[in-house]
C-alpha cells in the first residue's frame, strides 16, 4: 500500500493535480497496485484559510506519506504578503529542505507527435532526451538574506551562495548514476570562470569522475549552455547544475519540448518524494480549464518510477500519453493546424481511458 499526500496548492495547481489522480486511479484499477491519497492544505490557499502557507498538519501528512505530488503554489494574490508567508518562500522551499529532496531530476523528452510543437526545427529537436539534475536545497536559495537601509536612500541587499563539498557530492553521484543508465554522458554546468562555489561546483564533480570510468565528463559555462540548449540539444545526455542554474535551464529545456505544460520533475534523496509539474501556477490561465494536465500526469509516472519501483506502471503511464498525443489531441500550448483542441478534464480522461 502506497499514500501519497496530494497538495494541489494554487491556481492550476489544483486543476492538473485532479487529471493525475485521474490517472493516478486508472492505474490502480487496471494494475491492482494499492495507492491511497490524502489532500492537504498547501500555499496560497493555505494561507488564506490557516494564516500560513505551510500548515505542521501539511508537513506531518508529507513526512508521514510515502511520496508527495503538488501542483504549484503563488500567484499575484500572495505576491505583497511579508516574505515568509509567501507561498514560494514559506511554503515550497521550506518543504524541499524538510523532505530533504536534494537532488531534482527534470527530463526534457519529446513526444514524436509533438516534433514540429517545438519553437526550434524537427531536425533539432527530433529524438531529444536529455535529463537535468538540478541541486534543489543549496545555493543561493537558502543562502543568507539581508536587506539594509542606507543613510542617502535606498537599500543594500546581500544575498549568499553557499556550497559544502557534501552537497554537491551527493548530487554528483546521483547524475553520474543516472548518466551510467543512460547514454553515459555526462554535462556538468558552472560558471567556474566567476564564481568560487561553482570552482568547487568542477573540483568535486572531477574529483568523482575516476570513480565513473564509463561516463564521458565535460563541463559547460552555463552561458554557453544556454546557448547550446537551443543550437544543439541533443549534444546533452545529463546536465548536472546547482540550484538556480537548473531551474532556469529547466524551463528553457521545457520548450523544446514544446510547452513547459510538458515537462514533469521528480526530488529525491530524502526518505519521501516529492513529485510535480516544473511549471508555476500560471494565473494568466488559471480557472479555464485549459492547462496541459501532461506534465503532472507524467510526474505520477516518475513517482511510480523512482519512489515505488514500478517501472512497467510508469511506462504505462507514459505510453498513454504517447498514444492520446499520437491520435492528435492537443491542450491550446500545443495545439497545431488540423489537431484536436481539449481541454485539462478531456486530456486527462483520454489519457487515463488508454491505461487498460
Ligand atoms: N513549483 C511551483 O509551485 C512553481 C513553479 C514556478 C512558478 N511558480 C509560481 O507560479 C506563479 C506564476 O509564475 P510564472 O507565470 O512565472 O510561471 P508559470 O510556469 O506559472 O507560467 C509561465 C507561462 O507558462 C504557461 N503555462 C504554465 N504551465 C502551463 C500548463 N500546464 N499548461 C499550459 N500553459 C502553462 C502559463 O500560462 C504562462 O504563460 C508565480 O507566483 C511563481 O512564483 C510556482
Ligand atoms: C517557485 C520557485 C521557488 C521554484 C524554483 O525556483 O525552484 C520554481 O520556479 C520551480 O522551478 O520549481
Ligand atoms: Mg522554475
Amino acid at each position: 500500500m502506497f499514500k501519497i499526500t496530494l497538495l494541489p496548492g494554487d491556481g492550476i495547481g489544483p486543476e492538473v493535480t485532479a487529471g493525475a489522480v485521474r490517472v493516478l486511479q486508472a492505474v490502480q484499477k487496471c494494475t491492482g497496485v494499492e495507492i491511497t491519497m490524502q489532500e492537504a492544505l498547501f500555499g496560497g490557499c493555505a494561507y488564506d484559510k490557516t494564516g500560513t502557507p505551510l500548515p505542521e498538519e501539511t508537513l506531518r501528512l508529507c513526512l508521514e506519506g510515502d511520496a508527495v505530488l503538488l501542483g504549484a503554489v503563488g500567484g499575484p494574490r500572495w505576491d505583497n504578503l511579508p516574505v515568509h508567508l509567501r507561498p514560494e518562500r514559506g511554503a515550497l522551499l521550506p518543504l524541499r529542505k524538510e523532505l530533504g529532496v536534494f537532488a531534482n531530476l527534470r527530463p526534457s523528452l519529446i513526444f514524436p507527435s509533438l516534433a514540429d510543437a517545438s519553437t526550434l526545427k524537427r531536425e533539432v529537436v527530433d529524438g531529444l532526451d536529455l535529463m537535468v539534475v538540478r541541486e534543489l536545497t543549496g545555493g543561493i536559495y537558502f543562502g543568507k538574506k539581508q536587506r539594509e537601509d542606507l543613510p542617502e536612500g535606498g537599500y543594500r541587499v546581500v544575498e549568499t551562495l553557499e556550497y559544502t563539498t557534501g552537497e554537491i557530492e551527493r548530487v554528483a553521484r546521483v547524475a553520474f548514476e543516472l548518466a551510467r543508465k543512460r547514454r553515459c554522458k555526462l554535462t556538468s554546468v558552472d560558471k567556474a570562470n566567476v564564481l568560487e562555489s561553482s570552482r568547487l561546483w568542477r573540483e568535486v564533480v572531477s574529483g568523482l569522475a575516476a570513480e565513473y570510468p564509463d561516463v564521458e565528463l565535460n563541463h559547460m559555462l552555463v552561458d554557453n549552455c544556454a546557448m547550446q540548449l537551443v543550437r544543439n540539444p541533443k549534444q546533452f545526455d545529463v546536465l548536472l547544475t546547482e540550484n538556480m542554474f537548473g531551474d532556469i535551464l529547466s524551463d528553457q529545456a521545457s520548450q523544446l519540448t514544446g510547452s513547459i505544460g510538458m515537462l514533469p520533475s521528480a526530488s529525491l534523496g530524502g526518505k519521501v518524494g516529492l513529485f510535480e509539474p516544473i511549471h508555476g501556477s500560471a494565473p494568466d490561465i488559471a480557472g479555464k480549464d485549459i492547462a496541459n494536465p501532461i506534465a503532472s500526469i507524467l510526474s505520477v509516472a516518475m513517482m511510480l518510477r523512482y519512489s515505488f519501483n514500478l517501472e512497467e506502471e510508469a511506462a504505462l503511464v507514459e505510453r498513454a500519453v504517447s498514444a492520446v498525443l499520437e491520435e492528435g489531441y492537443r491542450t491550446t500550448d500545443i495545439m497545431q493546424p488540423g489537431m484536436r483542441r481539449v481541454s485539462t478534464g478531456e486530456m486527462a480522461e483520454l489519457i487515463a481511458g488508454k491505461i487498460q
